[in-house]
């Protein structure tokens, strides 16, 4: 698990390292700017010519700190600053003395097609409105200059992009690379902010330990990473398939066999020991095709439907409700059952409520109200909602709520007395306090049926590790967590099959197979 900071979370390490710890501004300056000559070094040439662009921060700071650093190898490095003698900061007065006494050339213009490379270190996390004038103009010229073939390498952050989350403030820089500080910043990771960023490169600048420091590590968002799949799906040698979950999955309809096909699959690539599917009958020859590994639990129309599905509650460790369910009236019972179920057990039930479960909550309060008084704190739903789905059950626009996700994830999760998947390019996932931000997957997984795969590999990695060696449920690791790691499986499951079929031609099912290649190499 990786961290994420926001721009006041990454000042306060600043100040923490700097005013606590004792270690000198300047210091953590040098290593930071160090990290960027080194990452420029390998990307150009000796030849090339080389503009550092300065704010009058401490970013602009690192610019110059960049442009003295490249000349000592060698290479022909420039500056442009937006600095008037003397007014700058502190550590900016002192780098742009040094850079005077050695001769380094300031320039007054950033022409287009002139340098190879240009430095972006007008704002780095201290960028605080909206840009205008001439810092508008500046940041235009920064991107002609890139459209003309320029290397942009970001100092820290795009500038113009804000570090928490990830909006543009007005323009933003498009950067090829951006070399950013001690932790990925969460605005480099949601969109646009991540397009603006480029290749994401997170260098260590020598800030001090702040896993101690609650107000910081407790309050960051955080990302999963490959380094992290192992541990949670963890197969001990002495078990059965009891061991790895029973799974049912409620889900298709009448004219609608896919859903539940792709959820299914997708579960038992990720390692469920059983998986019941709970489906119209019309269904039953389309998911065995697909799953035939599946049990089958059918109905024809809604008589005795609401005992048959207490039973099958009754069996399950965790239950998928929503893929393909469609609105009809037997659905309506289907979601209310599941709903009014729930208090009757001794311990709670995981319910991964998605797609048209969702749109069933969201036109009817009664079954909202339901949750929220029985579930108190227990947290054991899942919603997964896409931004459309999102914008049923917030009232937000969708244009709200992507430029605000993880708030909104947030405020969904409160409201909605569980833990809140906000899919999007960038998916959001949030218990109602923690922040968790995904930076697996593509756009390939733009396609039909990949938001079912992810409720099928949602409970895989919710049922993996119930087993210890001991055979005990593994408590390593809160619900909450293993629905992050789900989330970030999906999108590297998604990452395999565009490297196997290519981005357009990747289709649900592909991902569904690739969860297996995934946890295998890793
Ligand atoms: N010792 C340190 O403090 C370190 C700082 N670091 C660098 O310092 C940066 C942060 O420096 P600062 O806090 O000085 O902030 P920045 O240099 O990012 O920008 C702040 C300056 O820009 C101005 N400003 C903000 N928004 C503006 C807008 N829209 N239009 C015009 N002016 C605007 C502010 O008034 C201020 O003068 C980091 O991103 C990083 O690059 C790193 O070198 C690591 C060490
Ligand atoms: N461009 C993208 N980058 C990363 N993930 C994506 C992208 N597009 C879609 N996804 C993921 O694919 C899934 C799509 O889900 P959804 O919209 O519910 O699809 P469907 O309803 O067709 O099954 C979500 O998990 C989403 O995060
Ligand atoms: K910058």
């Amino acid at each position: 698990m990786k961290k994420l900071m926001n721009g006041a979370q990454m000042k306060m390490i600043d100040t923490y390292s700097i005013q606590e710890v004792g270690i000198p501004s300047l210091v953590l300056m040098e290593r930071a700017a160090l990290c960027v000559t080194e990452a420029v070094l390998e990307k150009i040439k000796k030849t090339d010519k080389v503009l550092c662009v300065c704010g009058s921060g401490n970013n602009g700071a690192d610019g110059m700190a960049v442009a003295r650093q490249l000349t000592e190898r060698g290479i022909s490095a420039e500056v442009y600053t937006t600095a008037e003698e003397g007014k700058g900061t502190e550590e900016l007065n002192r780098q742009c003395a040094i850079l005077q006494k050695l001769g380094i050339v300031f320039v007054n213009d950033i022409p287009a097609g002139e340098y190879n490379c240009i430095i972006d270190a007008v704002f780095g996390i201290g960028l605080s409105r909206t840009i205008t004038g001439r810092y508008e103009q500046i940041i235009a010229k920064i991107n002609a200059a890139k459209d003309t073939g320029s290397l942009i390498v970001a100092v820290d952050t795009p500038s113009g992009i804000n570090a928490g989350d990830g909006q543009v403030m007005g323009c933003a820089v498009r950067a090829d690379m951006t070399v950013t500080f001690g932790f990925a910043k969460c605005g480099l990771c949601l969109y646009p902010g991540r397009i603006y960023a480029g290749e994401l490169c997170v260098a260590n600048a020598g800030f001090a330990d702040v896993r101690t420091i609650p107000e910081i590590w407790e309050q960051a968002a955080f990302t999963m990473e490959d380094t992290d799949i192992a541990a949670f799906f963890d197969r001990p040698a002495d078990t059965n398939k009891g061991s790895y979950g029973k799974l049912l999955i409620v889900a298709g309809s009448e004219n609608m066999a896919g859903a539940a096909a792709l959820s299914a699959r997708a579960a038992y690539r990720t390692g469920c020991g059983l998986v019941k599917v709970f489906t119209h009958e019309n269904n039953r020859t389309v998911v065995l095709t697909h799953v035939p590994e599946a049990v089958m639990v059918t109905y024809k129309d809604t008589a005795d439907i609401k005992e048959k599905l207490a039973g099958e509650l009754d069996w399950a460790d965790c239950v998928v409700a929503g893929p393909g369910l469609s609105k009809s009236d037997t659905a309506k019972e289907i979601v209310a059952e599941m709903i009014a179920y729930q208090p009757k057990r001794e311990k709670r039930l995981p319910v991964l409520l998605d797609a048209d479960a969702l749109n069933i909550i969201a036109e009817n309060r009664k079954l909202l109200s339901g949750i929220a008084e029985n579930e108190g704190s227990s947290k054991q739903y899942v919603y997964t909602p896409h931004m459309g789905e999102a914008a049923r059950l917030s009232g937000k626009s969708i244009a709200q709520l992507k430029e605000t996700s993880c708030e909104s994830a947030k405020e969904l999760a409160q409201k909605l007395c569980g833990v809140c998947v906000l899919k999007d390019a960038a998916t959001i996932v949030s218990d109602g306090s923690r922040i968790y931000i995904n930076t697996s997957g593509n756009s390939g997984m733009s396609t039909a049926g990949a938001g079912d795969t992810l409720t099928g590999i949602l409970a895989g990695s919710v049922l993996a590790g119930r087993t210890q060696k001991n055979g005990k449920e593994n408590a390593s690791y809160e619900f909450f967590e293993k629905i992050c790691m789900g989330v970030y499986l999906h999108g590297r499951a998604g990452d395999a099959a565009a490297d196997r079929f290519g981005n357009a031609g990747m289709k649900a099912m592909d991902i569904a197979d690739a969860v297996a290649n995934v946890l295998k190499e890793n």
